[in-house]
Parts: C-alpha cells; sequence; structure tokens
C-alpha cells in the first residue's frame, strides 16, 4: 500500500473521542473506504491549549498517518483546524486535506428568530477561521459564541448521558436560549455525543441542533471524486485505530466507533 493509491485508507484526526462523530459519518456515506483513526488521547483536551501547542500536536498526528500510508487527512477536530490548518496544507502540500467547518452558515440561513448560538472550544471560539465565517454568513443575525466549558471531559470521561452532563449543557445553554436562539450549532466534534442531553434541554423550545459532520463528509467524498481516489468497487475495507494514549485508549476507540454504528466488531 503507498499513499495516494486508491485502495490507501483515509486519516481521520481528533485530540480524543470526538473526531468519531466524523469518523461514523465518512463510514455511512463512503462504506468501501478503509479508514485510520487517530485519537490522539495523550494531549486531549485541546480546547484551551496555545495555538502553538495544537499546531505541533496536529502536525506531529498528521505526519504520522502519513507514515502510515494515508491517501487523505481528515481533521476531525475543529480545534486543530483552526490552529492549523493553512500550516498543515503548506507543510503536507501533496497530501488532500479536510478541515472542520464551522456550521455557522447553514445555521444563519435557517435561523427564523435571527439568533443563532455557536458551541465550540475556546480556542476555536477565538480562531481567525471562525471569526472570518461569522462575519461573512452572519450579517444581521445575532450569533452567540459560547464555550462548552467541561463538555470534551464529560464525552472523555463517558459521563455524557448523566445528570452531571444535563446540568453543565444546561447551563451553557439556557442563556442563549433567552436570547432567543434557535438554532445551536455544534462547534466540535466532541459534541454530537451530547446530543441526547442536550435534545432534552431544548425539548419543546423549537431549537435545532446543527452537527457539520454530515457535510464534511460530503466534503470527503467530493475531494475523493476531484482528487480520482476513490477506493476501488471491489475493495475490502479495514478499520484501524491509533492513539498517542496507551492500548486501552485505543479500545475505547474501537468499542465507541462500533457501538455507534452497531456493527460487530
Ligand atoms: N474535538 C475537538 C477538540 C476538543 C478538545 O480537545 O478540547 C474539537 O472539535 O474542537
Amino acid at each position: 500500500m503507498t499513499a495516494n493509491s486508491n485502495d490507501a485508507p483515509i486519516g481521520v484526526y481528533d485530540s480524543g473521542l470526538g473526531g468519531l462523530t466524523v469518523w461514523r459519518e465518512i463510514r455511512r456515506m463512503l462504506p468501501g473506504e478503509s479508514l485510520v483513526y487517530l485519537g490522539d488521547g495523550a494531549n486531549c483536551p485541546y480546547g484551551s491549549r496555545p495555538r502553538e501547542e495544537v499546531r505541533a500536536l496536529a502536525d506531529a498526528a498528521v505526519s504520522r498517518l502519513v507514515g502510515m500510508g494515508c491517501k487523505m487527512v481528515v481533521v476531525a477536530c475543529n480545534t486543530a483546524t483552526a490552529a492549523a490548518i493553512d500550516f498543515l496544507r503548506e507543510k503536507y502540500a501533496d497530501l488532500p486535506i479536510v478541515g472542520m467547518e464551522p456550521a455557522v452558515k447553514p445555521a444563519c440561513l435557517a435561523t427564523r428568530s435571527g439568533v443563532v448560538g455557536v458551541l465550540a472550544t475556546e480556542r476555536s471560539l477565538d480562531g481567525e477561521l471562525f471569526r472570518r465565517t461569522a462575519a461573512r454568513y452572519g450579517s444581521g443575525i445575532e450569533v452567540l459564541t459560547v464555550p462548552g466549558t467541561g463538555f470534551v471531559e464529560l464525552v472523555e470521561g463517558d459521563r455524557e448521558d448523566t445528570p452531571e452532563a444535563e446540568a453543565t449543557v444546561r447551563a451553557a445553554v439556557e442563556p442563549m436560549l433567552a436570547r432567543g436562539a434557535d438554532q445551536i450549532v455544534l462547534g466540535c466534534t466532541h459534541y454530537p455525543f451530547l446530543t441526547p442531553v442536550l435534545e432534552r434541554v431544548v425539548a419543546g423550545r423549537g431549537v435545532a441542533i446543527v452537527d457539520p459532520s454530515p457535510a464534511v463528509a460530503r466534503r470527503v467524498a467530493q475531494l475523493l471524486n476531484d482528487c480520482g481516489l476513490r477506493a476501488p468497487a471491489d475493495h475490502e475495507p479495514r478499520f484501524t485505530f491509533r492513539t498517542f494514549a496507551g492500548e486501552e485508549y485505543c479500545e475505547r476507540l474501537k468499542a465507541k466507533a462500533f457501538s455507534q454504528l452497531r456493527i460487530k466488531n
């Protein structure tokens, strides 16, 4: 297997478990593609680390995926995308790289109240990518940003459907609802794991929860086509999991990935 050959895998990278929400969508949309999921695990959460540090961590991750022969890399982490996507595209110039887009555009198009809430990590919200996107699509619309403080820890700690999770999510979301938000954008790939709790918090309030991962999977499909990199029809897909943490974390990644899809491991 060589890099850029059609039967090579697509690398999907995140600080931890969160990128599995993107992995799931890519797996659904492109069932014939082999995927290598790299969940750092050793340095998670990234959300309040300095930009330079996140950039170095993302570089190490992409370098590992390239070393494994990946034909494309998906940075399934909003924080790493915000901190490092330009740097990565310049350094790995021959590698097609897909990053996360904050789904501000569809939310601004769909809002009826004119108020959109965005939940993301501190580092994503203060990044240029988010500022540019909000300025471009949010004209005439109030875009409220709230850091999902403690959200990543809940997911990493397998506490995403607990009373503690509900209280944490409620504290972040209530002020948005009070201001009239009718769209809540999940600007961190860990947050879709909190959707059951979020749905309980917004129940009956006419609020849509916007998850960008299906759009990212569509972008992956499009870029594979554009680059002529689709796996051959007879390709037997393989799903591989890697981490910078220990073997136990790798087993967690695997279990969580397959439990979401209800696929036998
Ligand atoms: N899942 C990541 C990173 C969360 C974190 O490590 O703080 C994101 O999309 O931003």
